[in-house]
């Protein structure tokens, strides 16, 4: 990993190495690297980036909403035109006010200018009114537009986005980059408006002396130096932060959430888990008074230098006037200018601050949807020779693997077999035997690194993924416990069901489910999440019928059931089985379990041992082949037998009762 010059590598920030073995997180990670590039950017940078950068910003904005855009543009460019407009009325009231003769002949001659004068501010000021007015419209819609990009983004990634180291992290830049862009969008338009303020004072300073617009320059050069640099430590410090911030996040999650009250208590964590935040916090302070003091030195500089350079200005016009090269009055209109030009400065530093930093994070946004595509399935159109009318009869298996990044070992090696459609088959193996990422792969939730999965004697990207998805109905081990009702979350196995009750109902009947729901408070409108008012929570099993109905409720050509039954009682299990086996002849149903007792009618049963399938068979052919299956068998078969439920016989040491 090279050297580089880190918020985090400061002396005082880096964590003590033996809690590196705690929070691992908190180690530098491989693409920080080129984040940390990235913003180490000089300032030269930062000005060659800021066109594209605005750009960028219009164009978000013009999609979101151009009549808004449109608006902004034109009251930025008018506001502009007025600030140049006013400043040489003045000029044209201070000449008149300055010329010789009785004064109420002086006044009179100012009039015109006076009333042009009020009208510019006026008219400036109402342009203002309009540009925020328009800003604000747009806030939403840009927000919308952004955020909606990444959900459908992220809804569209293929699983094994997830899997990737940097993905989690740079979905978390990206989201803040989301955020950005109505900061981006609004610094942008202000930097513009600005900057029209800006170029409006030195049109008026160079009427008046040309000599004077260099020394405007000189006057505003250090703040605005100061003002980006500073803007830059904060994302460097920002870039360097997201795997701390994503851990404190995960920690405020762990401590304050339900899910994890009950664990939290059990073992008593509280102090570790504790100690863990404030092991982060630790950190982050540090980092954070650090920043503190660059960004301070930093703009203390910048003010220090400003300042001086603003005296010299005023020096200058004084040389000037003395020498009698400037009238007075086009002295006081330059004191005047001058005064107008640093406040237009100072917002144009301070937006074009904004615009990078705001930019950097946008940047972050598009990159992780650039990116992002890459993990997106190819396109899902349905093929025209894949009839909507076709039932999948046959899923041939051929040669498949599956190796999840970062793992040596395949987690599935060389697998080939095939199901018919009628035909009831089961996966078993011990724990990590690769079964479920198997049935993933046959669901089209992961693409196999090598090897084909063939339905119909088709590969599924003939198919289409959403093609093939709309056939397969599939109950996975980790199902998810969505935050609706009782019937949505039935209805989510085929969302288009939502309100067809009859359908749900008789899915929930098939697992088991449906007298349970009825005694819920609201039936089937109960709400399933505690942490609404008047929500509910249901016990595993509870769930578990539930998630098993969302499987039955499409009644797809192809059921995966992944561990359908871990939670259930032995009736509820009992049922399910049986609603399973019903399933018998027709369609195609893969099943995955550990109470094997549960397979014997299975009409082919496989075994898999690190990744590899060992056996195939009927129940009765494994048995009489006395091999792995024939060993688990009989293993928890013995635990039904032994006259002491507590200490099971082993098969290969017979009962002793
Ligand atoms: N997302 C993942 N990333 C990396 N490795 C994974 C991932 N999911 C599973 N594995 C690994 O792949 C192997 C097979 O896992 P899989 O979940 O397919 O096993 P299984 O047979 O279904 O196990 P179980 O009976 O415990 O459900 C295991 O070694 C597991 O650690």
């Amino acid at each position: 990993m090279p050297k580089t010059d880190h918020p985090d590598r400061t002396p005082a920030s880096p964590a003590p190495p033996q809690r590196d073995s705690v929070l691992p997180e908190l180690r530098e990670v491989w693409w920080e690297t080129g984040v940390r590039a990235r913003a180490q950017a000089g300032l030269f940078a930062v000005f060659s980036e800021l066109p594209r950068l605005v750009w960028a910003a219009l164009v978000v904005s013009w999609r979101a909403d151009r009549a808004r855009t449109s608006v902004v543009a034109a009251t930025t460019v008018v506001a502009g035109v007025m600030s140049a407009f006013g400043l040489l009325a003045a000029q044209r009231v201070l000449v008149e006010l300055f010329a010789g003769g009785p004064t109420a002949d002086k006044v009179t001659a100012a009039l015109p200018a006076l009333v042009a004068l009020a009208a510019a501010t006026a008219l400036r000021a109402g342009m203002a009114t309009a540009m925020g007015y328009a800003q604000n419209g747009l806030t939403p819609k840009v927000d919308r537009e952004v955020e909606r990009g990444l959900f459908e983004v992220t809804t569209a990634v293929r699983l094994e986005a997830f899997d990737a180291d940097a993905f989690a992290d740079d979905m978390e830049r990206a989201s803040r980059g989301a955020n950005s862009t109505t900061a981006l969008v609004q610094a942008s338009m202000n930097l513009l408006a600005g900057l029209a303020g800006v170029i409006a004072v030195a049109v008026a300073v160079v009427v008046v002396h040309p000599l004077l617009l260099l020394a405007l320059l000189v006057a505003t050069v250090p703040n605005g130096w100061a003002s980006l640099r500073a803007g830059h430590l904060r994302y460097q410090t920002y870039a360097a932060g997201s795997v701390r911030r994503r851990r404190l996040w995960l920690l405020h999650r762990l401590m304050a959430e339900r899910d994890s009250a009950p664990e939290l208590r059990t073992y008593g964590l509280r102090d570790f888990l504790l100690d863990q935040y404030d092991r982060v916090m630790n950190v982050e302070t540090r980092i954070q008074l650090a920043l503190a003091r660059r960004v301070t030195t930093t703009t203390t500089v910048g003010a220090v230098l400003g300042g001086i350079a603003t005296a010299v200005v005023y020096v200058l016009l004084g040389l000037l006037l003395i020498d009698g090269q400037i009238p007075l009055s086009a002295a006081a209109t330059c004191v005047i200018a001058v005064q107008s030009a640093q406040r237009s400065l100072a917002v144009v530093t301070f937006q074009v601050d904004r615009v990078y930093t705001e930019g950097q994070h946008f940047r972050d946004y598009t990159g992780f949807m650039t990116r992002a595509a890459e993990y997106l399935p190819p396109s899902t159109d349905r093929p025209a020779d894949a009839p909507a009318a076709e039932r999948l009869r046959e899923i041939a298996v051929d040669a498949v693997s599956l190796c999840y990044p970062d793992r040596d070992t395949p987690a599935v090696d060389r697998v080939t077999l095939t199901v018919s459609a009628g035909q009831t088959v089961a996966f078993v193996g011990e724990n990590g035997s690769g079964k479920s990422t198997l049935a993933t792969m046959i669901a089209t939730l992961r693409t196999p690194t090598s090897g084909t999965v063939r339905y119909n004697g088709r590969p599924a990207e003939e198919w289409g993924v959403d093609a093939l998805r709309a056939r397969i109905g599939v109950v996975t081990q980790e199902y998810h416990k969505w935050p609706f009702t009782a019937a949505t979350n039935i209805a989510i196995g085929d969302i288009t069901t939502t309100t067809e009750q009859d359908r749900i109902e008789a899915a929930a009947a098939r697992a088991v489910a449906h007298d349970m729901i009825v005694e819920l408070p609201h039936g089937y409108e109960t709400l399933l999440d505690r942490t609404f008012a008047g929500g509910q929570d249901l016990s595993g099993g509870q769930w578990q019928r539930i998630t098993a109905a969302r499987g039955f409720l499409r009644d797809a050509d192809v059921l995966i059931m992944d561990e359908p039954s871990s939670a259930l009682d032995p009736r509820a299990e009992d049922a399910l089985f049986q609603a399973i086996r019903d399933r018998q002849g027709r369609g195609i149903t893969i099943l995955i379990t550990h109470r094997l007792a549960n397979v014997r009618h299975a009409d082919r049963i496989y075994v898999l041992h690190h990744g590899r399938l060992v056996e195939a068979g009927t129940h009765d052919q494994l048995m009489s082949a006395d091999g792995r299956y024939a060993e688990l068998f009989t293993l928890q078969a013995a635990g039904y037998d032994s006259p002491t439920a507590h200490t099971p016989t082993l098969p290969r040491q017979p009962a002793s009762a």
